[in-house]
């Protein structure tokens, strides 16, 4: 929590003057009564009427001002919050982009959404209501009292008592929807975590036309969501019109008590105006901090979630004495090895990988191939530290990557994910996200070596073609084309393809590989290839087969044909006659 209260403290000053224009209306509004029912003793009843123009102009001015302080707290305290909800939004996002995969996976990313919309919603609204509402409350309470005290003590007390039956009671009906508010906040979360999966899934749904079970799944989400809201509501129903039944009876209350004293002679007709306005504000005010108050906890509870957010030490961090030179000083370049490295996922039994070594040189490629979930892209994610190892060490130019600043890591490598996914914008702006200043000769330059041009210039508007968010308006061949451009742009030393040739077909798949052979040569880079097909491999330097998180065989593909069984078995099993004997494109 100290991390969001710190957020507050550029504004402390703004909120300062939301606070004292509150306090300059409250006092605005609760000066009214006492001129009304001065128009009322001394003007009206005494047939005075320049007096009651007077007060009557008087009246009109504090109203005015009124309205004008009103407005000004109104703008403050909108600055306040607005702003507060923007940093705190912009420090959960950047707190979000420092996770690692296992950091992001113990959230889930629809609880992290719900933080970072929901909650912050909530958290701003609260603390609106408490720089307008509940601040001034009880300063309000206490001015409003004693000037009914100061019109008549007797009076006075009667109101006193009122207040105090009435703020207890909405306290006590008002106090049970705090454990629903919390509940509230989970339920939400379960909401949106369904929703994204629908919406993300959608094609998948329809294919196999199970729209009618997720249809019910989301429709009990929202039950239960609705069921909790509605046991809030009642709550509310019961409140607010217990709230206007204690206040006609203060009224009443005052009337006859006011009755009483008018017709002793203690008390003048105006005064019970004022009183019934001093207890109307006061209740209003006294019953609006009580509501406030009760979203206290939801807003608290809101501030807990993201305070988790916010305090999550991320699991990968640079170094103090990180290095960050730039990649050109190194002595070695574009060599990435695997030295006796092990790995486990957080939330797994057994080790994914063991004693995985290899080295990739300048200029070479070295694939990886094996059954599905063997590790192979378990691989590629170590080498840009989605994960860290957790025994051995991965050097890149000869140093362990740990000891690399995140950045200057990500910068010397070119990572195309098993699963593409591209951004909402145009082809051009999708390539340029692997570097932010490439040339539009740069950007059809990789386009080429992807083997995407063809296409691209095929299309109507070319390089500014739309995307539609995540690529959905494009093949998959066409999605991971643009992808393999993003990555070539970098000009990278290192590109570490997790799977991605596996949409293309098999004659573009070739020319890509030509391609790419040509610019690890020219480049100085080195190629990670992480394949299914064998046809996509067989001219690497290195092939891995991979068998269950273990090295089964290290080669060319010939010599792996004559001394890896594992791998004589894939190959055998996806290749034809002459392509065993060996192709090279
Ligand atoms: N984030 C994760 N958390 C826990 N376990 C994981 C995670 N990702 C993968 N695994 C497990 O690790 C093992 C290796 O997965 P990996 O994705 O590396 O295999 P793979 O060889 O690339 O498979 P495929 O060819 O099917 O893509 C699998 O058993 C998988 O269930």
């Amino acid at each position: 929590m100290k991390k969001l209260l710190h957020l507050m403290k550029p504004y402390k000053w703004t909120a300062v003057c939301a606070v004292l224009f509150t306090l300059m209306n409250n006092i605005c509004v609760l000066y009214l009564p006492g001129v009304f029912a001065k128009i009322i003793n001394k003007g009206a009843l005494m047939g005075d009427m320049p007096y009651v123009y007077k007060m009557g102009g008087l009246m009109l001015l504090v109203a005015v001002l009124s309205g004008v302080t009103y407005i000004a707290s109104a703008v403050f305290a909108s600055k306040v919050t607005s702003s507060f909800a923007r940093d705190l939004r912009r420090a959960v996002f950047v707190k979000a982009q420092e996770y690692s995969m296992s950091d992001y996976q113990k959230f889930g990313s629809a609880s992290l959404i719900t933080r970072c919309t929901n909650d912050i919603t909530i958290i701003q609204r609260s603390f609106m209501m408490i720089l307008q509402m509940l601040l001034p409350a009880p300063i309000m309470a206490v001015v409003g009292l004693v000037l009914a005290f100061r019109t008549n003590a007797t009076m006075g007390l009667v109101m006193a008592a009122i207040i105090g039956i009435t703020g207890g009671i909405a306290f006590s009906i008002g106090s049970k929807a705090i454990p629903l508010f919390r509940q509230l906040q989970v339920k939400m979360d379960n909401l949106t975590r369904i929703l994204r999966e629908i919406i993300s899934g959608v094609r998948v749904i329809r294919a196999f036309h199970r729209e009618k079970y997720e249809e019910d799944r989301f429709g009990s989400s929202c039950k239960d969501y609705c069921d909790i809201a509605i046991e809030t509501n009642k709550i509310f129903a019961v409140l607010l019109p217990t709230l206007t039944l204690l206040t006609n009876l203060g009224i009443i209350c005052i009337l006859l008590f006011g009755g009483v004293k008018v017709s002793e002679g203690m008390m003048q007709i105006g005064s019970i105006f004022a009183l019934i306005e001093y207890l109307t504000i006061i209740l209003f005010t006294v019953t609006m901090a009580i509501l406030v108050f009760m979203e206290i906890p939801r807003a608290q509870s809101c501030g807990e979630r993201l305070s988790e957010v916010l305090d999550l030490e991320p699991e990968i961090q640079d170094k103090k004495n990180a290095l960050a030179q730039d990649s050109a000083q190194t002595p070695i370049r574009a060599q990435l090895e695997f030295r006796n490295v092990s790995f486990r996922y957080a939330n797994a039994e057994e080790a994914v990988l063991n004693k995985i070594s290899f080295i990739s040189k300048a200029g070479e490629t070295t694939a990886i191939i094996g059954g599905t979930g063997s590790g192979k892209s378990t691989i590629a994610n170590l080498i840009p530290r989605f994960f860290d190892v957790d025994e051995g060490e991965i050097l890149i130019d000869g140093v362990d990557i740990r000891n690399l600043s995140q950045k200057e890591l990500r910068s010397r490598i070119g990572f195309i994910p098993q699963k593409t996914f591209l951004f909402r914008g145009t082809i051009a702006s999708n390539i340029r996200y692997g570097k932010e200043d490439a040339s539009d000769t740069e950007i059809i330059q990789a386009a080429k070596t992807a083997q995407a041009h063809t296409f691209i210039s095929s299309m109507e508007k070319g390089y500014d073609s739309f995307v539609a968010q995540g690529g959905t308006n494009l093949s998959g061949g066409q999605k991971q084309r643009i992808a393999i451009a993003r990555a070539l742009v970098r000009k990278p030393e290192i590109y570490v393809f997790d799977d991605s040739f596996s949409a293309l077909d098999y004659k573009t798949d070739a020319l890509l590989r030509k391609a790419l052979r040509q610019e690890i040569k020219n480049k100085e880079a080195s190629l990670i290839i992480v394949a299914q097909r064998v046809s996509s491999i067989l001219d690497a330097d290195r092939i891995i087969v991979l068998d269950q998180g273990e090295i089964a065989g290290v080669g060319t593909h010939q010599e792996l044909m004559k001394s890896c069984l594992a791998y004589k078995q894939i190959a055998v099993s996806q290749l034809s006659e002459s392509q065993l004997k060996k192709e090279v494109v």
